[in-house]
C-alpha cells in the first residue's frame, strides 16, 4: 500500500471546479477523457504482459474512461473484453463506447474472469451503496489482478461514508488529483497501490499527501540555541517526556531541557527544583515548550499548563494537555501544534462531523493551531486550510510512547522558528521515516537511540 509523495488531494466539488477551469482554459473533458483512459492503458498494459483482460464499464464516466483504456490497448495488440453495467448515460461515455468497434457483453453472473481485471464501473459519481446483487456480482473477481480505474467501485470519493467495495484494488489510478477515500481509513487499504495520472489538471495543493521527509541539512554556523531550544515539562510519568526530550534532540533541536524527574537522555538538561518553571520558560532562547506527555488531567497539569501558555512561547500540546489548553489557545494568536489520537480527538472536539479531514481542519480552525490528527492514517491541518494526509504511515509506531517520541519531534521542528503547520508536517515525516528504518519490533526508545 503506498501512495505518491507530495500529491495534490482533491474532493469530489473540488475536482469539478478543476475539470471547470480546464474546459475554460481549453481543454476539453472529452480530451480529458482520453488521457485518463491512456494512463490506464498504459499501466494495464504493463500489467498484464500479454495476459487477458477484462474491462467492466459502468453507466457514467468512470465506464467511459473504461471504454478508451479498451480501444488503446486492443490497438496495441491486448487481449481485451468489456463487459458494461447497462448503456453509458453521459455524452461523454456514448462517445467512448461508440469508438471502441469491439463486442460489449453484459455484466453479470455468466460474465467470465479473465487475469486482469479493469474496475470501471464508479468513480467519483458513486451516490448511493452499492447493492448486495451487485456486490454479488463484483465479488466473484476476488483474487484475480484487480486494477481500479479513479476509485475502487462502491468507495465515496470524499471518504466521508465507510463504503468498503466489494472488489479491492491491487492498484488503482487516481486521475487529476488523489481523493480523501485513498488516503482515509477504512477504505485506503481497499485501493492498494494508488498511482497518480495528472491527465494536465492543474489541482491546488491546498491538500496534499506526506512530502518526501526532510533531508538533514547543516548549517556550518549553527550553534546550539539557534538550532533550536525545547522546553519538556515532564508529569508524574517521567519516561514520556524523556522519550519526547529524547526525540526533540534526535530530531534536530540543539538543546533540550526537561522541567520535572527524569533521567535519560543525558544530553537534556534535567531541572527537578520546583517552581521554576516560569522561569525557564521566559528564557528568550526557548523555541518551543512541549507540555502533555505522561501528564494526566489534574491540578499539576493546569499549573504546568498556565505556565505555559502564559510565557507566549510556541507550544506543542499532547494527550490530556490538548483539552485542558483549548479555551486559552482559541483566544489568542500563536504559533501551536497539537497532537491528539482518536480518543484525545473525540474528547477535545466532540461536536465534528464529516471525513477525518473535515473533522482536523474543523479542529485546526476550532482551536487556531495546527492539528496532527494521529493514527495509520495520519492527517495534519492548519486554520488557514492547509491539509497533510500521511497514509500509509508505518505500522510498527503502533505501540505504546512513540506518540511521545512525535510531540517531541514537533518541539524540535517548531523550535526552528517558521510556519507551525510545515514544522508539523516535517515532524510525522520524520518520525515515520525514522520508524520505516527500523522496522518490525520497534519500540518508542528505539525512534530516539542513535
Ligand atoms: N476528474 C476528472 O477530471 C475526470 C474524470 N473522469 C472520470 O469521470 C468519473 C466520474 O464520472 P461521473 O460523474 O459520470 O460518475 P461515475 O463515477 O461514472 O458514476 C455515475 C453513474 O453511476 C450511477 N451510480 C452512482 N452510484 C450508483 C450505485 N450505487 N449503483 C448503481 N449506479 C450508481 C449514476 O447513476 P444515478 O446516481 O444517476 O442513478 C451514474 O449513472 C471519475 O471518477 C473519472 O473516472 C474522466 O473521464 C475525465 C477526467
Ligand atoms: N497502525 C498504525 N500505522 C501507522 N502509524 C500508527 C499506527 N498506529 C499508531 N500510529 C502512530 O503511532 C503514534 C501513537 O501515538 P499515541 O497513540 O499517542 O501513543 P502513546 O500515547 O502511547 O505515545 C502516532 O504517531 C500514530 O500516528
Ligand atoms: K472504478
Amino acid at each position: 500500500m503506498t501512495v505518491p509523495a507530495d500529491a495534490p488531494i482533491l474532493t469530489a466539488a473540488a475536482m469539478r471546479e478543476a475539470e471547470a477551469a480546464c474546459a475554460a482554459a481549453g481543454v476539453s473533458l472529452a480530451e480529458l477523457m482520453e488521457r485518463a483512459g491512456a494512463a490506464v492503458a498504459d499501466i494495464v498494459w504493463r500489467m498484464a504482459a500479454g495476459a487477458p483482460i477484462l474491462i467492466l464499464c459502468g453507466p457514467g464516466n468512470n465506464g467511459g474512461d473504461g471504454y478508451v483504456a479498451a480501444r488503446l490497448l486492443r490497438v496495441r495488440g491486448a487481449e481485451v473484453r468489456v463487459a458494461a453495467l447497462g448503456e453509458p448515460k453521459t455524452d461523454l461515455a456514448k462517445a467512448a463506447r461508440a469508438a471502441w468497434t469491439g463486442e460489449v457483453e453484459a455484466f453479470d453472473e455468466r460474465t467470465a474472469p479473465a487475469p486482469i481485471v479493469v474496475d470501471a464501473l464508479f468513480g467519483a459519481g458513486l451516490s448511493r451503496r452499492l447493492s448486495d446483487d451487485l456486490a454479488g456480482l463484483l465479488a466473484r473477481f476476488a483474487g484475480r489482478r484487480v486494477v481500479a480505474v479513479d476509485l475502487p467501485s462502491g468507495i465515496e470519493s470524499d471518504g466521508g461514508e465507510a463504503w468498503m467495495p466489494p472488489l479491492p484494488a491491487h492498484v488503482t489510478v487516481a486521475l487529476g488529483a488523489l481523493k480523501p477515500a485513498h488516503l482515509l481509513l477504512p477504505t485506503a487499504p481497499a485501493c492498494g497501490r494508488t498511482l497518480l495520472a495528472s491527465i494536465g489538471i492543474d489541482a491546488a495543493r491546498t491538500m496534499r499527501t506526506l512530502p518526501p521527509p526532510p533531508l538533514p541539512t547543516g548549517d556550518p554556523a549553527a550553534h546550539k540555541y539557534s538550532r533550536g531550544m525545547v522546553l519538556v515539562v515532564a508529569g508524574p510519568m517521567a519516561g514520556a517526556a524523556e522519550l519526547a526530550a529524547g526525540a526533540a534532540l534526535r530530531a534536530g533541536a540543539g538543546y533540550v531541557v526537561l522541567d520535572g524527574a527524569g533521567r535519560a537522555p543525558l544530553s537534556a538538561v534535567i531541572c527537578d527544583d520546583g517552581d521554576a518553571l516560569a522561569e525557564r520558560a521566559a528564557d528568550p532562547r526557548l523555541g518551543a515548550i512541549v507540555v502533555g506527555p505522561g501528564f494526566p488531567a489534574g491540578e499539576g497539569l493546569t499549573r504546568s499548563l498556565d505556565v505555559a501558555l502564559g510565557s507566549g512561547k510556541p507550544l506543542v500540546l499532547d494527550a490530556a494537555a490538548i483539552a485542558a489548553g483549548l479555551t486559552a489557545l482559541a483566544s489568542g494568536e500563536r504559533r501551536a501544534i497539537l497532537t491528539p489520537h482518536e480518543g484525545e480527538f473525540a474528547r477535545s472536539f466532540p461536536a465534528t462531523g464529516g471525513s477525518k479531514i473535515d473533522r482536523t481542519l474543523a479542529a485546526a480552525r476550532q482551536s487556531r493551531a495546527v492539528v496532527v490528527h494521529k493514527g495509520a492514517d495520519t492527517v495534519i491541518a492548519a486554520p488557514d486550510g492547509r491539509v497533510v494526509a500521511a497514509w500509509p504511515g508505518c505500522p510498527w509506531l503502533a505501540s505504546a510512547g512513540t506518540g511521545d517520541v512525535l510531540a517531541g519531534a514537533c518541539g524540535a521542528m517548531l523550535a526552528r522558528g517558521g510556519d507551525a503547520f510545515e514544522a508539523a508536517v516535517a515532524a510525522v515525516g520524520w518520525h515515520i521515516d525514522r520508524a520505516a528504518r527500523i522496522g518490525p519490533g520497534l519500540v518508542a526508545d528505539d525512534l530516539i537511540g542513535k
